[in-house]
């Protein structure tokens, strides 16, 4: 069998859970994802949960019933929640081993299942997840400095919040593996529904939140669904089932991928800091390029570069266009200068994706140019000094955006 269909089968033999055979894995554009693969007509049911419908779902309470049979942690726990209510972040740090919320627990619970291994419950929906997984509280402080504040901040509190967890499961016994709390952390950011760990920044956050809801949980199955802008399938919550549900909005073709909106109201900022990842748009774009620039180059020098190109990026969007000629020279120069500082130590793909990037403002600002084309002949003329359309002409399409620094130095 193969491990697309053993996944399902494996889901749905631990859970109870009800999945259409008109599902399957594959993977696709956004890593794997869920694929039809008979034609799904619109509302039609695709997951559910009919036989034991919450059995399926690692609850907040569920969490922390784990946490909880670990000997010592009641105690742990208790301690904390005799004395405090609601409380500062500062004092959270301070004393975190006995500050959890549902994320927290959720986090400790999996670290601990996976401590279980073949005897946790959640062992085939543990399997069910990626190895690798990222997400940008990973990035070390360095390289969150590197993002603008919409998205550094949360991703600082994110980093800061794993520290609760840390707390708690050294003050349990254990000695952590970073990696893998990491990667609890991420699956309970990037998986599961309902609630909002997004919100750390806020004091309310911290109210201790052991309820007996099941309205924040992770969910095998559906959490295999990716996201798009133009989603064709939603996630209800069932309240007389008290189960989760997937139904297709429109009708989907065979072979078509399942996507799901991940939550209406979240910004691209949350879904970056959620999720790991941007959706190919605006200016959010920067911060996700920056992050594959971060991810293929790394030493100071580089950085620095790349920190001024994308300095003068962001404060070309504050100029008016009729400065457009004027800025569009003052970067040429300085990109110029830098280039012969730096030298040669980009690759050519990065020179791409910093070509890209202003691409993508020249183009964005309509009153410099309807004509995108002719808007990307300009980028090209002031990055390599040369006529845009000789470089075209010459070398078709695809080469564009193939510019080196021995070009940019050259016309220094
Ligand atoms: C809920 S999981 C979806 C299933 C996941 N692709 C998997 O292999 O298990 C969410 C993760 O899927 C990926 N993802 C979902 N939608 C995406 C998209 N539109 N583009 C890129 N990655 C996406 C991200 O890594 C995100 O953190």
């Amino acid at each position: 069998m193969n491990i697309s269909l053993k996944i399902l089968d494996n889901l749905r033999e631990s859970y109870g859970i009800f999945i259409s055979d008109k599902l399957q894995i594959n993977s696709g554009n956004c890593g794997r994802g869920v694929f039809s693969s008979a034609v799904i007509e619109q509302s039609e049911l695709l997951i559910s949960e009919f036989s034991v419908p919450i059995d399926g779902l690692l609850t907040t309470r569920k969490a922390q019933h784990v946490v909880e049979s670990h000997k010592s942690a009641r105690q742990v726990l208790r301690e904390f929640l005799s004395h405090v209510r609601i409380c500062s972040f500062e004092f959270i740090l301070e004393n975190f081993s006995t500050c959890l919320n549902g994320t927290d627990l959720l986090v400790c619970a999996l670290y601990l299942e996976l401590e279980n291994e073949e005897n946790s419950k959640w062992n085939t929906f543990l399997s069910s997840i990626p190895k690798q997984l990222w997400n940008p509280f990973m990035l070390d402080v360095k390289e969150l400095n590197l993002l603008t504040a919409k998205c550094r901040l949360p991703s600082k509190c994110l980093k800061q919040k794993i520290k609760i967890s840390t707390g708690f499961l050294k003050a349990l016994g254990f000695e952590i593996n970073e990696e893998i709390l990491n990667w609890c952390f991420s699956v309970v950011l990037s998986r599961s529904f309902g609630g909002s760990p997004e919100r750390c920044q806020t004091r309310n956050h911290f109210k201790i939140e052991i309820d007996n809801s099941a309205n924040f949980c992770l969910c095998p199955a559906i959490d295999l669904i990716n996201l798009e802008k133009d989603y064709n399938c939603e996630y209800r919550w069932n309240e007389n089932k008290t189960a989760f549900q997937v139904f297709s909005r429109k009708k989907i073709l065979q072979g078509q991928e399942l996507f799901v909106n991940y939550g209406t109201a979240k910004s691209e900022y949350e879904i970056y800091n959620f999720y790991g990842f941007v959706l190919p748009s605006d200016d959010f774009q920067i911060e996700f390029e920056l992050q594959r620039i971060r991810k293929s180059i790394y030493d100071d020098k580089k950085i620095d570069f790349l920190t001024s190109q994308l300095d003068m990026v962001f404060a070309m969007e504050k100029l008016e266009s009729s400065d457009y000629f004027i800025t569009s020279l003052k970067v040429s120069a300085d990109l110029r200068r830098l280039a012969n500082r730096v030298g040669k130590i980009l690759e050519k793909e990065e020179n791409k994706i910093i070509y890209q990037i202003l691409l993508e403002r020249f183009k964005k600002n309509k009153n410099l140019n309807n004509n995108l084309a002719s808007a990307e002949n300009r980028v090209i003329e002031v990055f390599l000094g040369c006529k845009a359309s000789e470089k075209i002409n010459s070398e078709g399409i695809k080469t564009k955006s193939l510019i080196s620094f021995s070009d940019l130095s050259r016309n220094s």
